[in-house]
């Protein structure tokens, strides 16, 4: 029966994840060594994994399959042939809203909303609780920021294909997630390329750069750059300096850098934990951005997997790592001139905190801070903050 093996490979996939690493790592070398699993084995197992992620901490009493039909219920919206066979008294009700769907699971299923997501205490000042973890049921969309000179073609491109889209400001497209690009927008064709894939609420964390021609900036986290990516997108005549603790996601930037047509900028690996002057001490930067190690918890509806792993404990280990870092950047940056501070964070600790601590600490002027509801957008939930330097 074919329900009956799909829980079965579920069943087999679970036990095998190590939880060490995320889920989108795990499964394609699962998969490469379970070579006689077929596109729709893995498609299913895929998504009741995801699914089963999402109920976080709660009903930890249950058995594993009890909390995936209940998972599989909150999760998805069309008639389940996976539910119609396990509970099909819960596949009846399928076409009830979220809101409805929670409701019943709470009266009759035993669900606590609040211990899918045990850290509600630590949310950051203007999180709705109740909105916010019910946007863990939902996977958030594919956003897309295109190169404006390549508008029309990219509209052009998805329009062909059918794949439904939304266009949410001039140069932002949402795509279901899941949306192959590579197959879209094969690369042989461009010079420059004509997207890049960046969360609505990270493109929106532009609004608080606010660069100047020839400026020197420093992007001090740039993992794989996007947030340089966006500098450059407004002020192209930019000195950049980026750096991180990892080569590896430096040389991912290089070569996203090279496709998006930014050539001149200088790379750094420094552990910015320690004194950075060995690399930085003639430095003086006009602004900078430091998109700081978090929690992640404003992403866990891409990484469900998250929510069940984490321990509150660890919210104050990366406050201590926020706060070393920041107060170690500000040295370099010019009186007058902004650091932008950036999480992905939705706890206040990483937050509003953080902020506060380089306010009495280091004498920073708040000039703007923003909590970026990502929540009830299918997007990440983000936190900036522009603050100047005395
Ligand atoms: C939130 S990510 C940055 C994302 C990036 N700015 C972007 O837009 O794609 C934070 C980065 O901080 C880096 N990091 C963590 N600890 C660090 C440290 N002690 N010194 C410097 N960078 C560190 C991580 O390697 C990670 O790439």
């Amino acid at each position: 029966m074919r329900s009956e093996q799909q829980l079965r490979t579920f069943l087999k996939v679970l036990d095998s994840y190590p939880g060490d690493r995320p889920i989108t790592k795990f499964l394609p070398d699962f998969f490469k060594k379970n070579k006689q699993m077929g596109s729709t084995d893995r498609r299913s197992a895929s998504r009741l994994l995801y699914n089963y992620f999402r109920l976080g901490k709660a009903l930890s009493d249950k058995t594993t399959e009890q909390r995936l039909f209940l998972a599989e219920f909150l999760c998805t919206s069309v008639d389940n042939p996976f539910l119609q066979h396990f509970r099909a008294d819960l596949n009846e009700k399928i076409y009830l809203s979220l809101d409805e769907k929670i409701k019943y699971a709470e009266e009759n299923e035993g669900l606590i909303l609040k211990e899918v997501f045990p850290f509600t205490d630590h949310l950051s000042d203007g999180i709705e609780d109740s909105k916010f973890l019910s946007s863990l049921f939902i996977q958030p969309d594919l956003f897309i920021r295109i190169n404006p000179p390549s508008l029309s073609a990219v509209l052009k491109t998805i329009q062909e294909s059918g794949i439904e889209y939304s266009q949410i400001g001039d140069y932002t497209i949402s795509l279901p997630n899941g949306t192959n690009l590579n197959l879209l927008f094969p690369d042989i064709n461009y010079s420059v390329k004509p997207y890049e894939v960046q969360d609505l609420s990270s493109q929106h964390t532009l609004n608080y750069f606010k660069p100047n021609r020839y400026e020197h900036w420093w992007d001090a986290c740039a993992a794989s750059g996007g947030k340089s990516l966006l500098l450059f997108s407004e002020q192209p005549d930019i000195k950049l300096v980026v750096s991180d603790i990892r080569a590896s996601v430096l040389d991912n930037l290089d070569e996203r850098f090279i496709a998006a047509g930014l050539r001149t900028y200088q790379k750094k690996l420094i552990d910015l934990t320690t004194n950075p002057d060995p690399e930085l001490h003639h430095y003086e930067f006009d602004g900078i951005i430091l998109d700081a190690p978090c929690s992640g918890s404003g992403t866990w509806g891409r990484t469900p997997e998250m929510i069940s792993q984490f321990e509150e404990y660890k919210i104050q280990g990366f406050q201590n790592l926020q706060k070393t870092i920041a107060g170690n950047v500000l040295k370099y940056l010019k009186p007058g001139k902004p650091l932008i501070y950036i999480t992905c964070s939705v706890f206040r600790e990483e937050n509003e905190e953080v902020v506060k601590y380089l306010q009495s600490e280091h004498g920073m002027m708040l000039e703007a801070l923003e909590l970026i509801n990502g929540y009830t957008r299918k997007a990440d939930t983000m936190f900036v903050a522009r603050l100047i330097k005395p």
